[in-house]
């Protein structure tokens, strides 16, 4: 059986500094990250079919993705291990700014993919694709790769979906403007955040940004704007919503748990306001705990904080 939503880049094993009680208490919490990774368990708990495009390396991270994917209800059918290469690790750590991530990827099993190892009959069948700029600033093979599946879903009507995820520590600004430009023109869907859209752009204000973005080719933009909340538009209508006020913990993977619940209500056929108001929801509950999986909440979570339970 087919998965209709797909989401394809790079899983991170995770260690998330805590505040530490006891001097010899260990201070990091392991768990599981990766972009593309937290936005599939975000979908699945909102109900939707979702499945994987990866490779992993052999080894026990790889094996703990397995696992939790198996609980989570995350198809992992195409995933691919490859005994030569590892899975990626990265830490989160917090400063008076928020939350840092350092990478130890380089070499990683998903850098290592390349568009002849797309399942493309598994994109042809879906509704939606998901991909990030991490998928493409992790390696040029990878950067391909995310090229060709556009390609593919693009000739199959499968619907593309796009987070611009910027990670400078992976690639140039410059790089990453022109790939992601470039894929902005390509997508249905693109989740760009604020701040990281007017590093890429040089433009300040929100309704700047959408237009530029809607003018590049995306025919929906959906704009993260943090701790102000979000808006949606295509062509023809914008809509924005007020951030839910929450005690906030730990930011790690607000973006792709909005995005995930975004799409699993948007393939499901919700209109664009209603996906907007599930996905402010999903991430601002996301935002209540540490680390990028762990606080993911339930579709009666979030029904719950929309008020309609
Ligand atoms: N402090 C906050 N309070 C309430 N909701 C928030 C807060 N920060 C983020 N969110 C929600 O999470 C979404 C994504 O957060 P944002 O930080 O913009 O994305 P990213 O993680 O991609 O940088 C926001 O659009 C908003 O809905
Ligand atoms: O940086 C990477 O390569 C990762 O994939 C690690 C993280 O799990 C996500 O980046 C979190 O993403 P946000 O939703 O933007 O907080």
């Amino acid at each position: 059986m087919f998965s209709e939503i797909l989401s394809f880049g790079e899983p991170m094993y995770e260690f998330s500094q805590i505040k530490q009680s006891k001097a010899m208490e260990p201070d990091f919490l392991s768990g599981f990250g990766g972009d593309v990774s937290n936005f599939a368990i975000a979908a699945a708990r909102q109900g939707a079919n979702v499945g994987m495009i990866t490779h992993l390396g052999d080894d026990e991270f790889g094996e703990q993705f397995r696992a939790l994917w198996k609980r989570e209800s995350v198809a992992s059918d195409l995933v691919v291990s490859n005994a030569s290469a590892h899975t990626g690790v990265y830490f989160i750590t917090h400063n008076e700014e928020g939350h840092h991530f350092s990478f130890l990827r380089k070499g990683s099993a998903a850098s290592l993919i390349s568009k002849q190892q797309l399942p493309v009959e598994a994109i042809a069948n879906a509704k939606l694709l998901h991909t990030t700029a991490i998928t493409q600033a992790i390696s040029d093979t990878s950067c391909d790769a995310v090229f060709a599946a556009i390609e593919l879903a693009r000739k199959t009507d499968t619907l593309v979906s796009y987070d611009t995820n910027l990670r400078l520590k992976l690639w140039s600004l410059n790089r990453a403007k022109a790939i992601i430009n470039e894929t902005i023109s390509q997508v249905d869907i693109c989740f760009p955040s604020i701040d990281e859209a007017q590093l890429l752009t040089g433009l300040t204000h929100a309704d700047e940004i959408i237009d530029h973005y809607l003018q590049l080719g995306a025919k929906i933009v959906v704009l993260k704007q943090g701790s102000e909340g979000a808006t949606v538009a295509n062509q023809h209508e914008r809509f924005s919503i007020k951030p839910h006020k929450v005690s906030a913990v730990d930011a790690t993977a607000a973006g792709d748990s909005f995005a995930g619940s975004f799409c699993t209500h948007y393939v499901r056929g919700a209109e664009l306001q209603e996906c907007l108001k599930y996905a402010n929801a999903t991430a601002s509950i996301t935002i209540t705990g540490y680390g990028a999986v762990a606080p993911l909440p339930t579709l009666a979570q979030v029904e719950q904080r929309i008020g309609l339970s």
